[in-house]
Order: structure tokens, then C-alpha cells, then sequence
């Protein structure tokens, strides 16, 4: 039996659609509208939810990420009156299970139903028969989460993996991950910047040349591919790669043969590519700056790792490693981080994602030097300058817009969040007799994160 969250804000939808559910032999419950909708499944354990387009407060496939966050992560089917395939399609990017037109036939709403459900229990199932070596890759995200599983499912096969996200999202880490946890994790992981590739001798770096192959080669030198036989080649920024070199690693992976730069003789290497870009290679290809070919090849397990501004829920896990981490290189005893350090960087939307939030505690932790405690004050400049604003921003309407009546939805998430938090730390201190320890343990929070939040929703410990 599943639970089942219908979100409409038509209540005899619901109801009619409730009535299916159970007799289905799951569980209904019933929202109407996005914000309760979004407060249920952050409260409960959601299997599936059953998701309305038009609401007054917005559009329902807007919420679709949002709604796959939450603890649950729930599949979603789009049940809607208004067909519209741009919309279907955005549903389906956005991780919509299916997409269905109001009437809906119920036995096929039936079938797709109880198919997600399925594939869910599948899942879950498979999820705990595999596992990541995944000790750098701090978070706990949903989203995280579900690439973690995607991670795992590429280290279990030997097929070529493309790793696609914005810069500094982590592709370098999950490329290490699913190489160490793959049956080539005690080979060589070979990685190659395209982008420092210099063009004259990309080449022979690439495949190496023999003595006297051109002006410089003085040795005979073993390439890159060579080096990564029984391992992994790791191709980093691979939309980076000239087309002539591309013409020549597609010949590498289609015979996995290739001739040193000068050589008759003719080597043969095993090995597994995993390649990463933050570029639209589709985009490139229709701009004929990419092989189709190539990226045929490259890409038959693509993972696609999302940025850091949707799984915000990572920021405060990720700056209390790294605040380990600077305080041990900058020998300096460690720190405690204050509540408005957390809050100030989770809301700001880190364009250059991990590596710049790295970055900027770094910074703090060189700015503090020997004060023990971490605040919002010893930020970058610009982090503080980017909250300000949108402080001053959000109490400020402009004159010529009319105030709007509604909140934005990330807000009616954020205050969703921040109930379920509240009351599950309420809990938690109850449950544990206001135990720090055995509520660290029972919540996986460390200590001075557990401490934040509990200060942060003024409960008494
Ligand atoms: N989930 C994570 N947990 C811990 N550290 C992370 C995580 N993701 C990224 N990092 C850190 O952020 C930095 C950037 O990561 P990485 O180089 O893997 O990103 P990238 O996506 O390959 O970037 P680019 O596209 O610019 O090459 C590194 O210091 C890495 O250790």
C-alpha cells in the first residue's frame, strides 16, 4: 500500500480522485492547494503524488521539484485539463513520472499508479544493493541523493558515463567515486583537462609519440590512454576537445587501437571513459562544434548533477567539513559556526556552486583567523551585499507594481521547511531527554549544527 497525495484545488476532484485511490488499495490524502500540498508531503511520507496544473497561487509543474524534494521523494503524475506538450515535456525534465489529461481514464490512471509505485518499491530495492564509495561527497539531499543512486548504477556497469552540471558541482568527485567503486577502482584513474590541452601537442599527449617524432621529442613518451589501461580515462571539460581530436577519440573508442604520435606500431588499451562538461553538448552538435557521433558514444549513461541551489538543505553539512578542513591547513584551532552564517548562506544561490561556497568559507575562516566563533559578518562582501538586497527588496514593493497577494513559492517552501524542522527537533530533544549526543547520532547533524538550529528555533535544550 502506498500513500497518495492528491493536490488540486478542485475538492470534488479530489474527493473523485481520493474514492480511485483507495480503491486501488492505497492510502489517499487531499491538498488544495500548492502551499498545503508542499506542507503535507514535508509532514508525511509520500509514495506518490497526484498533481493539478492551474492553481490560483500558480503553476503546479513549477512545483514538481520542489515537491520531488521532499523527504518522501515522491513520484509525480501531472493530472491536468489543459494538454499543452511543452508543458508535458518541461514535467518530464523536471522528474514528472507521467503526464495525464483530466478526465483521466481511471483504469489507465490506475495502471500508471500503480507502475510508479512499482518502479519506486524497484527503486528503493535496488538502491539498497548499491552503494557508492562516496566518502568526499558530503550531503544529503534528495536530489543529491538520487545522484548518488545514478552514481552507483554507472560504477556497477563498465559502460561509458557522460557527467553533465555547472561548474564546480562536483563532476571531478563523482567521476573519482564511481571509478574507486567499479571493478577498475584499483587501476589508474587518468584525468585529462581538455581545456589545458595545448593543440600542438594534444596529440601526443593524448596517445603518446616515439623518440624523434617531432622536434622536442627527445624520449619516447607513453600517453595519457596508455596510462589509463585496465582504469579509467577521466575526459574533464570534454566540449573543450578540437574537432580533429574528437575524430580521434572516437576512433580510440569505436577500436579502442591507436597509433603514438610517429609509430607504425599500432597499441591496444582497456579502458572505461568518463567524461564531464558543463557545455550543452546537444547545442553544440546542432552548431556543428560537437561530433553527434562522439557524443553518442560518450553519453550511454548521462547523470546529470544538479546545482547547489536546489539542494540547499547540503549548504550547512558542506560548511561544517570545510570549516573543518580550512581550520587544519590554516593551523588554526577549529571553529564554532553562528546560526546567521548558516542562514545567509543557504540563501544565497552560488552560481559557482560547491567550489565557490568552498571558496568563501575558506575566506571566512582566513578573515576570523583566532576568533572561535563563525558569523554572517565574516562572509564575502558580496554573499552579505546579495542578502541585504534582497532583504531590503522583499520589505520594499516598487510603487509601480501592484503588491502581490500571494508569496513566492519558494517561500511557502522555505516556511514549510522550516515548520517540519522546528517540530521534528522538538521531537528529536523530547525523544532523547534532551540528550546532545544521542540526538546527534539519531538526527546525523553534528553537534554544532544541531546547536544552530536549535538556537535558530528558540528551543530550550
Ligand atoms: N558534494 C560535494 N561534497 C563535498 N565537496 C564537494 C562536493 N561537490 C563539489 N565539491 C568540491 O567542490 C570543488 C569543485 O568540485 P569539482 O572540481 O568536482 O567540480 P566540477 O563540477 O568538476 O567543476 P568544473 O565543471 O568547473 O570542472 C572541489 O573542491 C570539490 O571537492
Amino acid at each position: 500500500m502506498g500513500s497518495v497525495l492528491i493536490i488540486d484545488d478542485e475538492k470534488i476532484v479530489t474527493r473523485i480522485f481520493a474514492e480511485a485511490v483507495r480503491q486501488n488499495g492505497h492510502q489517499p490524502l487531499e491538498a488544495h492547494s500548492l502551499a498545503e500540498g508542499l506542507a503535507v508531503a514535508y509532514d508525511q511520507n509520500i509514495d506518490l503524488i497526484l498533481l493539478d496544473v492551474r492553481f490560483p497561487e500558480g503553476n503546479g509543474i513549477e512545483a514538481v521539484q520542489s515537491l520531488r524534494q521532499t523527504p518522501g521523494e515522491p513520484e509525480i503524475i501531472i493530472v491536468t485539463g489543459y494538454g499543452d506538450p511543452d508543458a508535458a515535456e518541461q514535467a518530464m525534465h523536471y522528474g514528472a513520472w507521467d503526464y495525464v489529461l483530466k478526465p483521466p481514464d481511471m483504469d489507465l490512471l490506475a495502471q500508471s499508479l500503480s507502475r510508479a509505485l512499482a518502479y519506486r518499491k524497484q527503486r528503493q530495492e535496488t538502491r539498497e544493493s548499491l552503494s557508492l564509495e562516496r566518502d568526499q561527497i558530503i550531503g544529503t539531499s534528495p536530489s543529491l541523493n538520487r545522484s548518488l543512486d545514478q552514481a552507483a548504477q554507472a560504477a556497477a556497469s563498465d559502460i561509458n558515463v557522460l557527467l553533465t552540471g555547472e561548474t564546480g558541482t562536483g563532476k571531478e568527485l563523482y567521476a573519482g567515486a564511481i571509478h574507486a567503486t567499479s571493478a577498475r577502482g584499483k587501476s589508474n584513474f587518468v584525468v585529462v583537462d581538455c581545456a589545458a590541452l595545448c593543440a600542438s601537442l594534444a596529440e601526443s599527449e593524448l596517445f603518446g609519440h616515439e623518440k624523434g617524432a617531432f622536434t622536442g621529442a627527445e624520449k619516447k613518451r607513453k600517453g595519457l590512454v596508455c596510462s589509463a589501461d585496465g582504469g579509467t580515462l577521466f575526459l574533464d571539460e570534454i566540449g573543450e576537445l578540437s574537432l580533429d581530436l574528437q575524430k580521434k577519440l572516437l576512433r580510440v573508442l569505436q577500436e579502442k587501437k591507436f597509433h603514438p604520435v610517429g609509430s607504425e606500431q599500432e597499441l591496444r588499451c582497456d579502458f572505461r571513459i568518463i567524461a564531464a562538461t558543463n557545455k550543452n553538448l546537444k547545442a553544440m552538435v546542432e552548431a556543428e562544434k560537437f561530433r553527434s557521433d562522439l557524443l553518442y558514444r560518450l553519453s550511454a549513461f548521462t547523470l546529470d548533477i544538479p546545482p547547489l541551489r536546489e539542494r540547499k538543505q547540503d549548504i550547512p553539512d558542506l560548511i561544517d567539513t570545510y570549516v573543518v578542513e580550512a581550520c587544519k591547513e590554516e593551523k588554526l584551532p577549529c571553529k564554532q559556526v553562528a546560526s546567521d552564517f548558516y542562514d545567509i548562506a543557504t540563501n544565497f544561490p552560488w552560481p559557482g556552486n560547491v567550489r565557490e561556497l568552498v571558496g568563501a568559507v575558506y575566506r571566512s575562516v582566513s578573515i576570523a583567523r583566532q576568533e572561535p566563533v563563525l558569523f554572517a559578518r565574516h562572509l564575502p562582501k558580496e554573499i552579505r551585499v546579495h542578502q541585504l538586497r534582497s532583504e531590503v527588496s522583499q520589505s520594499s514593493p516598487s510603487p509601480s507594481q501592484p503588491q502581490k497577494s500571494m508569496p513566492p513559492l519558494q517561500d511557502v517552501r522555505n516556511q514549510a521547511l522550516s515548520r517540519a524542522e522546528k517540530n521534528y527537533l522538538q521531537e528529536l530533544v523530547e525523544f532523547t531527554n534532551k540528550d546532545i549526543s544521542s540526538s546527534c547520532e539519531i538526527s546525523g547533524l553534528s553537534r554544532s549544527r544541531l546547536y544552530a538550529l536549535l538556537k535558530k528555533h528558540d528551543i530550550q535544550y
